[in-house]
């Protein structure tokens, strides 16, 4: 999704950018007029031709049904057959009125308490215009959920029937995109002016359809009301390193990939072809030696092995070993199939300087939770850092673990269990742009927040949407890919954040192109991997 404006901002962000524009000399009934124009326009070059067909708009009390009116008055000049059918909403305003100059059938639900008026016109719309509930919503009951309902039911049982909403399907919230009751299935929402989070976020993203937004002359933006966006393929482009026709292999980084255990081995060497498809010029495989033997690592990639702890499972000695190469790296990605070994628990704190910490919180002598307190090891210079999956996990159980890692070097991968277990939390809150962000913010690191919408946040309050859900991407091995490319990135000088980014959005693209080839299901990580340049190249070309 492409759209004119790439900012999301909460309903209360959204009440402050429409205030910001009236001080400046806007006016609201201009911004609604605007908004319901753009609602017309949407639905006209969606589901034309639209003149002598049915439509039917659902008008709430608030100003989302204002905006319905609007729409509604543009659509009968476009030569449409429209009814309102409106649910409290009493008062008579202009729009009201320019409607009924219009000769616009009028039908109040108060008037129809069986919902049988409703459904009769239901049976005979060609579209439906949802203008029944916007960011002031509440969850809908009673008689309102029963119209959301029979909306919904008219739609599912007729392929011909379209729905648009505005600025939200009715009954999802616009802040998290919660549908607590019931909410409006819509095949088009126009947002009006910005995009509102709850559209991007799951489930509300699910009943949202196609998304657009109208622009309704908000004017230039506070910066708060800018930190968030969503991820365009023009932002990622802005992010794509350069590729200097004259360079050597070295001008492109080299990634050291420490990674795998006996049990995965496989997800080391996607980690490892994913770095390399995203064009970095070494990759080299850290593992343990066992685990070597098993990894079908691609052969362009060099390999270090280091020593077990445990059988299968690298060990804190493993730190000892490359402490000396660990500067020759542009990027180090530490995680995939690492496994959770008590050893390679050790390892991982001993990589970040944690078993040297004792827990402000300590009892005695040995922290709980934290890894032994023993003899002070050499401090290891890590390069920019990628922290995917049982890296994570291990890093999660030391108290304070942020502290310890430099700021704003690294970037950290985790899925929403594995953020659970980083925040010592049973349960996220739905909101997950406000998760990740305030995570990034306290742990001074760029955090990607990994699900259906992805959240990509920066230290300094900056978030990223990805607006990918592709159900070919949910499938083993797919995060190992994705931490492979942004460690790629990472060599190839990309800062943590704009790795991150570009990241995330190769690995949608890669993924929306195995799909598109494939279908929903059966794709595997590893077919991914060479639709990885493909999906460079085409972001360089525009
Ligand atoms: N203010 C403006 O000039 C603009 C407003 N815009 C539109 O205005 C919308 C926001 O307008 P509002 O703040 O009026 O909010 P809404 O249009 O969402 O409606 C809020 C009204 O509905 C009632 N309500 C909400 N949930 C309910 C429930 N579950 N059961 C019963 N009543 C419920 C509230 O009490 C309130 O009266 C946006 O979503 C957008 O569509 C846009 O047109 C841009 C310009
Ligand atoms: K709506």
């Amino acid at each position: 999704m492409e759209s004119a404006s790439p900012f999301v901002v909460t309903a209360a962000q959204m009440r402050a950018a429409e205030e910001a524009a009236v001080a400046a000399g806007s006016d609201w009934a201009v911004l609604m007029e605007r908004a319901g124009t753009g609602v017309a326009e949407a639905a006209l070059a969606h589901f034309a031709p639209l003149a002598g067909r049915t439509v039917l708009a659902l008008v709430g009390p608030g100003n989302n049904g204002g905006d319905a009116l609007v729409a509604a008055r543009h659509l009968a000049d476009a030569g449409a057959q429209v009814t309102l059918y409106c649910w409290r909403r009493n008062r008579v305003d202009d729009n009201l009125l320019a409607c009924r100059a219009r000769g616009i059938r009028e039908v109040h639900a108060a008037d129809d308490a069986d919902g049988a008026l409703l459904r009769a016109m239901l049976a005979e719309a060609t579209l439906v215009i949802d203008g029944l509930l916007g960011t002031g919503a509440r969850p809908p009951a009673d008689d309102l959920a029963a119209i959301i309902a029979a909306a919904n039911t008219a739609r599912a049982q007729r392929a011909d029937l379209r729905v648009v909403a505005i600025d939200l399907p009715s009954g999802v919230a616009a802040d998290d995109g919660q549908v607590a009751t019931v909410a409006i299935r819509a095949d088009l929402t126009v947002a009006t002016g910005l995009l509102k989070r709850g559209l991007l976020l799951w489930p509300g993203r699910g009943y949202a359809g196609t998304i657009v937004v109208a622009p309704i002359g908000l004017g230039s933006l506070d910066e708060a009301l800018t930190m968030s966006e969503l991820l365009t393929a023009t932002q990622a482009r802005a992010f794509l390193p350069a590729r200097p026709a004259d360079a050597h292999k070295g001008v492109f980084g080299k990634v050291l990939v420490l990674a795998g255990s006996i049990n995965y081995p496989g997800a080391a060497a996607l980690a490892c072809a994913g770095a390399q498809r995203s064009g970095a010029g070494l990759v080299t495989l850290a593992t343990g030696r066992n685990v070597l033997a098993l990894a079908k690592v691609p052969p362009e990639v060099t390999l270090l092995p280091v020593a077990e702890g445990d059988w299968g499972a690298i060990g804190p000695a493993a730190v000892d070993e490359l402490a000396d190469d660990l500067p020759r790296y542009q990027a180090l990605l530490i995680g995939p199939g690492l496994g959770q070994a008590e050893a390679t628990r050790q390892l991982v704190l001993r990589l970040f300087g944690l078993d040297q910490v004792r827990s402000r919180a300590r009892v005695g002598f040995v922290a709980v939770g934290d890894a032994i307190a023993h003899v002070p090891q050499k401090t290891v210079e890590l390069p920019p850092t990628v922290i995917d999956a049982d890296g994570l996990n291990l890093l999660a159980s030391a108290s304070g673990w942020f502290e310890r890692l430099s700021p704003e070097r690294c970037v950290l991968t985790p899925h929403p269990g594995e953020m659970r277990r980083l925040l010592g939390v049973t349960e996220l809150p739905p909101d997950a742009v406000a998760v990740a962000t305030e995570a990034a913010q306290r742990w001074r690191q760029t955090v990607v927040l990994k699900g259906a919408t992805t959240v990509i946040a920066a230290p300094d309050g900056h978030t990223l949407i990805h607006d990918g859900a592709n159900p070919a991407l949910a499938t083993a091995g797919s995060g190992d890919v994705l931490a492979g490319i942004i460690a790629g990135l990472m060599a190839q000088g990309c800062a943590p954040f704009a790795a991150a980014a570009l990241g995330v959005y190769l690995h949608g693209a890669a993924g929306a192109k195995a799909r598109a080839a494939m279908g929903d299901a059966g794709v595997v990580a590893g077919d991914l991997l060479p639709l990885v340049p493909q999906a460079i190249r085409e972001l360089r070309a525009g």
